[in-house]
């Protein structure tokens, strides 16, 4: 039986919920049943079919409809008396600021990327509202209590980065499906389909870079009347043929490497698919814009040979072109977009064709693709059920009992759930101890955009920023500027940082702020000339953000509370950093307080993905580039789960 103090503790809260998917709904559901009153939901998707068997709160009928809100309606239904308030919106809209936290008792996150949770991680912490953060990615979940002074928030470990490949290895070099996928996808899906103005570094490099982009601007553009065949296999030809010819031309390239072949479409497919001016069905019918269904290729399990993958990439080219062509322009590949896995799939393919490389079959190249981690629906009711036990001694202070608990995919010492301490703030975390930060970078070649996006976007996690040398404002986002301000403000983003007025220079410190999410930090600008392109393919280096745990005199790393560094836990599922100081749990006995380094097996789920562990990325699954296993590493804003 609760205690009169914890029924209080329940029925007295006004609790926020951030997220309605697979861990949002158990959340909600269990948040109902142990007797929450007052209960705030937000959710920026409508449901969509591939949420229906994930989701067990979803019906066919809801398809197009607020998560959110449908949410709210399945638990009314078995706990009518109780308020629950949907918000169909995304967290970081500015009417969710900090006063808006303010009204809640404790926040609770079932998020799938990173950018949310720090987002939400700064609003709590300028709101003083404790949160609770969580995260499953197949058989791993995780549930961790910030509360501002007391624990460590949520950034106060660095996040794993996303795997990232160099430049060169996609364009030019692929030696891994992988990298093909990324191509297909980030690339060529991107130039054909995405926004014309964005930054596409499709085009082979070559010596004869003029060549390269004239023949390229012909090849991608439709002229609106080309017939679609033919424009495919321009595109086909353009791609998978020229591009390797003038690639091959480069012959320092290849001479420790396997030389690709280029693949011309005639070769492949002498006669075309259809008539002139064809059988092309004009419908908006757009559940039936599959190349596979219009080629009747059935089983997504099935790899495709060479002519079947042609096939596929010009009639999925052809769909886009006739049954969606509205979207075009504004496309950004998205899992669970049939038409556009069957375009990339295609295209990794071919490519893959080209290069020597094992072709591979739909289902598994949908899955390197959206990085998706199959989602164990128990996982997310078990991460759930520790969420509501975490917000209730959250709620009840009860300081002492905080845990950080950890779901193993693998009885651990006859254990599942691993429940450790958790650590005290990071002095050294930028977000809640306000610690400067410093950036390397070179001064008389990066344009204060690349700083903006690589930097303040993309690293610090700010929307809406402001960049400030001592008292002059270099650049600023807002609705209410005037238009001379914008004017300004867009010619800084072109300028590199040593024309800034006033310059930018080696010593500089800049102060970035984000009204929203309170927060500010100060960035020491140390100029350096170069930059390694495989190792710093940002060219430029952060650092600061959390410095190395203190070496023991015997050598060992440092865990336990206040020892909150980065090397402290183990960023990556079944990395055990911390396996040197290994005790038998059996050792411990019930009610003990437990460490990490208690455990042997210290799998740590990092839930910047969404899996994030999931999530910064959902947590991920991401196949690793040297040796084909599939590794979690959690941290892109892109990456993907799937329930
Ligand atoms: N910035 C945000 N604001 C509001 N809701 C968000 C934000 N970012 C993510 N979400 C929500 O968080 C939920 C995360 O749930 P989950 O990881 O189960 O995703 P899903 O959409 O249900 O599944 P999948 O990503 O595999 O399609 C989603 O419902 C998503 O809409
Ligand atoms: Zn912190």
């Amino acid at each position: 039986m609760a205690s009169l103090q914890h029924s209080q503790a329940i029925k007295g809260a006004k609790v926020l919920m951030v997220g309605a998917g697979g861990i949002g709904c158990e959340l909600l559901k269990t948040l109902a049943l142990s007797d929450f009153q007052d209960i705030h939901i937000i959710d920026m998707d409508t449901i969509e079919v591939s949420n229906l068997n994930r989701q067990f709160l979803f019906r066919q009928s809801h398809v197009g409809q607020s998560k959110a809100k449908v949410a709210r309606d399945a638990v009314l239904r078995f706990r009518p008396h109780i308020s629950i308030t949907p918000y169909h919106a995304n967290a970081k809209d500015s009417n969710f600021n900090v006063d808006f936290f303010k009204q809640f008792n404790v926040v609770l996150n079932g998020l799938d990327n990173l950018d949310a949770r720090r987002h939400v991680n700064r609003l709590c912490l300028a709101a003083e509202v404790p949160l609770v953060e969580s995260g499953t990615t197949g058989f791993l979940g995780q549930v961790t209590v910030h509360v501002k002074g007391k624990t460590e928030c949520y950034e106060c470990q660095p996040k794993p980065a996303p795997k990232t490949y160099p430049v060169c290895t996609i364009t030019s070099t692929p030696s891994k499906f992988v990298h093909c996928v990324v191509w297909a996808k980030d690339l060529l899906f991107a130039k054909l389909f995405g926004d014309k103005n964005q930054d596409n570094d499709l085009n082979v490099r070559s010596n004869d870079a003029a060549r390269s982009s004239e023949h390229a601007g012909d090849a991608f553009e439709w002229s609106g009347n080309e017939d679609l065949e033919q424009y495919g296999r321009g595109v086909y030809d353009h791609v998978f043929g020229y591009n390797i010819e003038l690639a091959l031309s480069n012959e320092e390239t290849w001479k420790n490497r396997n030389k690709p072949r280029p693949i011309y479409c005639r070769d492949v497919l002498p006669d075309r698919m259809t008539q002139q001016n064809g059988n092309v069905d004009k419908t908006d019918d757009l559940s039936s814009a599959s190349a596979m269904a219009s080629l009747g290729l059935k089983n997504p399990q099935d790899i495709w040979c060479l002519m079947e993958n042609t096939k596929v990439f010009i009639e999925a080219l052809k769909l886009f072109f006739t049954k969606r062509r509205k979207e075009i322009g504004n496309l950004s590949f998205d899992k669970d977009d049939q038409l556009a896995v069957e375009f990339v799939t295609a295209a990794a393919n071919i490519r893959a064709a080209s290069f020597n490389i094992p072709l591979h079959s739909l289902f598994e190249a949908k899955g390197i693709a959206g990085n998706i981690v199959h989602a164990v629906a128990t996982t997310n009711a078990i991460v759930a059920g520790l969420i509501v036990i975490e917000a209730i001694k959250v709620l009840k202070k009860d300081t002492e009992s905080y845990r950080m608990t950890y779901c193993l995919e693998h009885p651990s010492k006859k254990m599942l759930l691993m429940p450790v301490e958790p650590f005290e703030p990071n002095k050294s975390c930028c977000v809640c101890s306000k610690t400067p930060l410093s950036l390397e970078i070179n001064t008389h070649r990066s344009k204060l955009r690349d700083f903006v996006e690589k930097i303040v976007k993309a690293k610090l996690g700010m929307n809406s920023p402001l960049i400030m040398h001592a008292t002059a404002l270099l650049y600023e986002v807002g609705d209410d500027l005037e238009e001379n301000e914008i004017a300004n403000y867009t010619a800084n983003l072109e300028k590199v940082l040593s024309e800034l007025p006033p310059p930018v220079t080696d010593g500089t410190v800049l102060t970035v702020e984000d009204l929203q999410q309170e927060f500010t930090c100060n960035i020491h600008i140390k100029h350096r000339e170069e930059f390694d392109e495989e190792k710093e393919p940002d060219g430029m280096v952060l650092s600061g953000w959390t410095q190395a745990p203190p070496e023991k005199k015997d050598g060992k790393t440092s865990i336990g509370n206040g020892a909150s560094t980065s090397k402290s836990l183990p960023t990556k599922p079944g990395i055990t950093e911390i396996d040197i100081e290994v005790k038998e749990i059996s050792d411990v006995s019930p009610g003990t307080k437990r460490k990490l380094s208690e455990f042997s097996d210290g799998s740590t789920l990092d839930q910047s993905s969404d899996v994030d562990v999931t999530r910064n990325n959902k947590k991920t699954q991401k196949h690793d580039e040297d040796d084909d296993l599939v590794m979690l590493d959690h941290w892109d804003s892109n990456m993907r789960k799937k329930h």
